[in-house]
């Protein structure tokens, strides 16, 4: 059963009890909370978290009151994975749903309650009473099984008639983006257990394709209540699936036809003889028979594994014969792939045994990954390689195939050939009008239509073919995503006014600002403290930080330069914008030791601040705070007795209570998860604890936020380009900082081998720049030596080595071992100018602001990304002295991507070579990891445009119909996909 009606019914009685209807209406960005979750629990399977939820919630709807509020938007925060789900069909039946002994009727609960809508969408009146949802959906759902039993059975003969000579396999190599498909070389192939999938697939192809014309142009809103939970269909509905099949996909979790036809191919390949020059460093993908595959013991603990897979290909030479018309040459080509293993226990016979039987000898095999020239004469080597075993190799034809032949990535062990048959199967049940997004977008947007898009990717023509349909599935990825915020933002808006403002803001941000007349007093005259004037970029970025801050609706806006522009200070002027309003701020950063410079730097400027009516008062929170103190510390923040606090994760912790938190800034936002970031929206603000404020108020907005969520102002100092940000963010607004504070001289950047000699000239420069007055850091990958890792310099080893080097000068030693005070006391040791030389681990990359630093030496280099090294390169060139940044790269070949750094010092540029470097890797792009929202299929690297375009698009379906009711499909789809719960808040 999807959800137990007791568990439904607390909540209910909950909402009852605490005047729930009341405050959802209250305008918050949270106001749809129940109904999207119910809307999506309706579609779970699994319900544990779901379970846990109502739980809690039952728990809390025993203490009424700000407490149990106060939970109830925290649980909004929580990430619940999976809920959105599938088995419709099941939901359906259980729809009339009963629970032990009693029947549950939600048209009742819906009049009573009316906070809880399930959503305005036709689809969601199913639950109206009148009709059922399973009443609706079995009749579609018998009307279209028997439409593909038929379908099937045709099929099926087709496939008897079909009988094909064998081809000799001959394997081939291409680029991936540079396919040469041959259209005469198709051959007949014999009817094979393994081939019955491909001969269906190249039917249904047949069957569909041509069809599509036809059906495209019926889409119409009876049809959209046939389809919109077609995709959520379980696999069971596809003809001939055995129970056994079934429980497999569903153990794999591909138990609905979306998530089947989400599995989406890892790669292609040619299957053809398409010809492309081998150059050293290209990305090749070839298919080829595996001559032999080894492991070797190599010493007591090092192994190895090594397979050769030979292929054939056209030879240069040929290919221009072949253009003159004489016939082509093949020539046989070697690929080496090797894989090593440290350790003794992978240096025993049966390890060796299992890894090297993993590629039988003489089994076909596809190869893709970078290669290498060997100095054997047609002999390559493979590095950072994929390979995939090709069931299909038995089946000889498989070479004659003129499409690119999907590669899927591995799931739980479902065998490739049964996959591509599903996964066909799924394809041919696909009705045309499957798209819940208007013809007219798609067509404005060049795109293709969903079922095309799904057809495209799963059985391409060509790769332009897979290209279109890829650029659709991640149109889609982005563009729920940004529907998503602004609707959930907008359905948090009470006026019409309000709604077209804020879709307006989002059309043309760069109007949205506040004249310095404007600010509040506390931050003019902190303003007037400081010692230099802002960059016009600063002065654009706090302008349009205030505008928001004087909005209704909650803040979240992300404020992103490149090292060293001066973003601090543009957050602590909005902190002290909602401190002069009588509010309260937080600042959260990823370290201690920023912590304590960003609390010092503040309590220094605001030393000489004279007496306004709400001085700040500045607390520290971290997670060093002794006890005692910070007892006294969370206890003023209760009371609004301290304005301002700065700190680490401490702040979000659930002892942490504000009386009137109006914006949180949260730097290096990239560091902290999105749930994270989120917490702080349950740490509501709430008026009337604190009287003094109420005068305080000045505009007129605040008058109706008593439980308004705070601002969150998130820094970012990694440079990404501006759609990126977009997707990278949901709906954050955008601030960026693109100058420098003036004075600023570009740091000279030097690539040096890390030999004798380099290491000699190094330290003369080093000494050079002690002598002038400057102060050095040296960079290390490690604190300790390691016996693996024999190569890397390590901090603490070097310590005495330096000290003797440079007699004279003190060296002081920084890493993330240390204690936080001993951390402090040594950086603060290095800002007054005690110590001259800090080593130092990549504890210093992130904020660490001493701006006399003057040179900074980066031991094995190469063990850094290119943005790592950025930002640590930023440590200096902080003040007006000309600075330096040696990087010390182990190897010569590691200087070619370090010289890069060398030329520029324009973060963005950075960013983008960096890309360039990394190579194209997998044509369907990999998931993203950590903190951000999981595109399974998007590049965000490469994919900036299409994200761009999502977010016009989403703008204009809002602009059209605000709270999506002209587009129900679109809404019910919305529902269905997990940007909502994914991004937190
Ligand atoms: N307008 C300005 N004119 C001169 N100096 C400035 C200006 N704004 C900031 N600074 C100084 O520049 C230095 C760097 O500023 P800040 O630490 O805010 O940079 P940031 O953008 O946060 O960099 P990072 O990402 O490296 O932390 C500080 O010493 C600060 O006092």
């Amino acid at each position: 059963m999807c959800m137990s009606c007791k568990q439904l019914r607390s909540v209910v009685a909950f909402q009852r009890k605490s005047g729930y209807s009341k405050l959802f209406n209250r305008k918050m960005r949270c106001c749809n909370f129940l109904p999207f979750r119910f809307s999506k629990m309706c579609y779970r399977t699994t319900h544990k978290c779901t379970d846990k939820k109502f739980v809690e919630i039952d728990q809390h709807g025993v203490n009424s009151g700000l407490k149990s509020r106060k939970k109830v938007f925290a649980l909004m925060d929580h990430n619940i994975p999976g809920l959105i789900g599938n088995r419709s069909g099941e939901m359906e039946s259980k729809m009339n749903l009963k629970d032990g002994v009693d029947d549950f009727d939600f048209s009742l609960i819906c009049k009573m309650f009316p906070s809880i809508t399930f959503g305005s969408a036709p689809k969601v009146d199913l639950y109206d009473g009148t009709t059922t949802c399973s009443e609706t959906n079995s009749i579609s759902a018998t009307k279209d099984f028997e439409q593909h039993l038929y379908d099937f059975s045709e099929v099926r003969e087709v496939q008897n008639t079909v009988s094909e000579a064998l081809p000799s396999l001959h394997v081939n190599h291409t680029s991936v983006t540079s396919l040469a498909l041959r259209k005469d070389d198709s051959f007949p192939c014999p009817v094979s257990p393994q081939s019955v999938s491909s001969v269906y697939e190249e039917k249904l192809d047949q069957v569909t394709r041509e069809d599509s014309p036809k059906k495209a142009g019926l889409p119409s809103q009876s049809n959209l209540t046939l389809n919109e939970l077609f995709l959520d269909k379980s696999v069971k509905c596809l003809p001939g699936l055995t129970k056994k099949q079934y429980e497999q996909l569903d153990n794999c979790g591909l138990h609905t036809l979306r998530k089947l036809l989400h599995h989406f191919p890892r790669s292609y390949a040619n299957l053809q003889n398409a010809h492309a020059k081998i150059d050293d460093g290209q990305y090749l993908i070839f298919v080829g028979q595996v001559l032999s595959s080894r492991g070797v013991k190599a010493s007591c603990s090092f192994s190895f594994l090594e397979v050769i897979v030979s292929c054939q290909i056209l030879d240069e030479e040929s290919a221009i014969e072949r253009v003159t018309g004489k016939v082509g040459q093949k020539k046989t080509i070697y690929l080496h792939l090797k894989r090593f293993f440290r350790g003794t226990r992978f240096t025993f016979k049966p390890f060796l045994n299992s890894i090297a039987n993993k590629y039988q000898v003489g089994g076909i095999a596809c190869v893709s990954g970078k290669v290498r020239t060997m100095y054997a004469k047609d002999h390559y080597e493979m590095r950072e390689y994929n390979i995939d075993v090709l069931e299909d190799g038995k089946d000889s034809s498989l070479c004659a195939k003129e499409r690119p032949y999907c590669i899927y990535p591995s799931k739980g062990g479902i065998k490739p050939a049964f996959l591509r048959d599903i996964i066909a199967r799924a394809l041919h049940v696909l009705p045309v009008n499957v798209d819940p997004i208007p013809k007219d977008i798609t067509e404005e947007f060049g795109l293709l239509t969903l079922h095309d898009a799904y057809f495209g990717i799963h059985k391409p023509k060509d790769i332009s073919d897979a290209d279109l349909a890829r650029k659709r599935l991640i149109f889609d990825e982005f563009f729920y995503l940004q529907l998503g915020r602004l609707f959930q933002m907008l359905e948090g808006l009470g006026t019409q006014i309000e709604k077209d403002g804020l879709l307006d803001k989002c059309k043309r941000p760069e109007n949205n600002t506040v004249c310095t007349e404007e600010w509040s007093c506390l931050t003019k005259k902190v303003l007037d403290l400081l010692p230099y004037t802002l960059t016009p970029g600063q002065q654009q970025a706090i302008s349009e930080i205030i505008w928001d801050l004087k909005r209704p609706v909650p803040m979240n806006r992300l404020l992103q330069g490149d090292v060293g522009c001066g973003k601090t200070i543009v957050a602590f002027l909005a902190c002290m914008e909602v401190i002069g309003s009588g509010y309260q701020a937080a600042f959260m950063v990823p370290t201690e030791l920023l912590a304590i410079q960003h609390y010092e730097h503040l309590l220094t400027l605001l030393e000489t601040l004279d007496e306004v009516k709400f001085k700040p008062t500045v607390a520290l929170l971290t997670g060093s705070t002794p006890l005692k103190q910070s007892r006294i510390i969370r206890n003023g923040i209760q009371t609004g007795e301290i304005s301002m606090v700065i700190g680490t994760h401490s702040l979000i912790a659930a002892s942490v209570e504000f009386s009137a938190l109006r914006i949180a800034v949260v730097d290096e936002q990239h560091r902290f998860g999105v749930i994270q970031r989120g917490r702080f929206n349950s740490k509501l603000f709430y008026k009337s604890s604190i009287p003094s404020m109420e005068d305080a108020i000045t505009d007129g907005s605040s008058k109706s936020d008593d439980y308004m969520a705070p601002h969150v102002l998130a820094m970012s100092a990694t440079p990404i380009p501006r759609s990126l940000a977009l997707a990278l963010y949901g709906d954050m607004s955008l601030t960026q900082i693109t100058d420098l504070p003036p004075g600023r001289i570009p740091v000279q950047t030097y690539t040096i081998e890390g030999s004798h000699e380099g290491f000699e000239d190094v330290y003369k420069m080093m000494m050079d720049e002690l002598e002038d007055g400057g102060k050095v850091y040296l960079v290390y990958p490690i604190i300790e030596l390691s016996e693996q890792l024999p190569q890397l310099r390590a901090a603490s080893a070097d310590l005495e080595v330096i000290s003797n080097r440079f007699p004279g000068y003190n060296c002081g030693l920084l890493h993330g071992r240390m204690k936080s005070d001993e951390k402090e006391e040594t950086l603060g040791k290095f800002r007054t100018g005690e110590l001259n030389i800090l080593l130092a681990t990549q504890v210093i990359e992130i904020g660490v602001d001493v701006p006399d630093a003057s040179m900074m030496v980066v031991m094995n280099s190469e063990r850094f990304g290119m943005a790592q090294l950025h930002q640590l390169r930023g440590r200096v060139g902080r003040g007006t002295r000309q600075s330096k940044c040696i990087l010390i790269a182990s190897t010569v070949t590691a200087l070619n991507r370090l010289k890069i750094l060398e030329q520029s010092s324009d973060g963005f540029h950075l960013a983008n070579m960096d890309l360039l470097l990394r190579g194209p890797g997998d044509l369907l792009g990999k998931k993203q990891s950590g903190h951000l929202p999981e595109f399974p299929i998007t590049r965000l690297e490469v994919d900036g445009n299409i994200l761009q375009d999502a977010h016009v698009a989403a703008l204009k379906i809002l602009s059209a119909s605000h709270d999506l009711e002209q587009f129900p499909a679109l809404k019910l789809e919305l529902g269905m996909r997990q940007p909502l719960c994914l991004l937190g808040d």
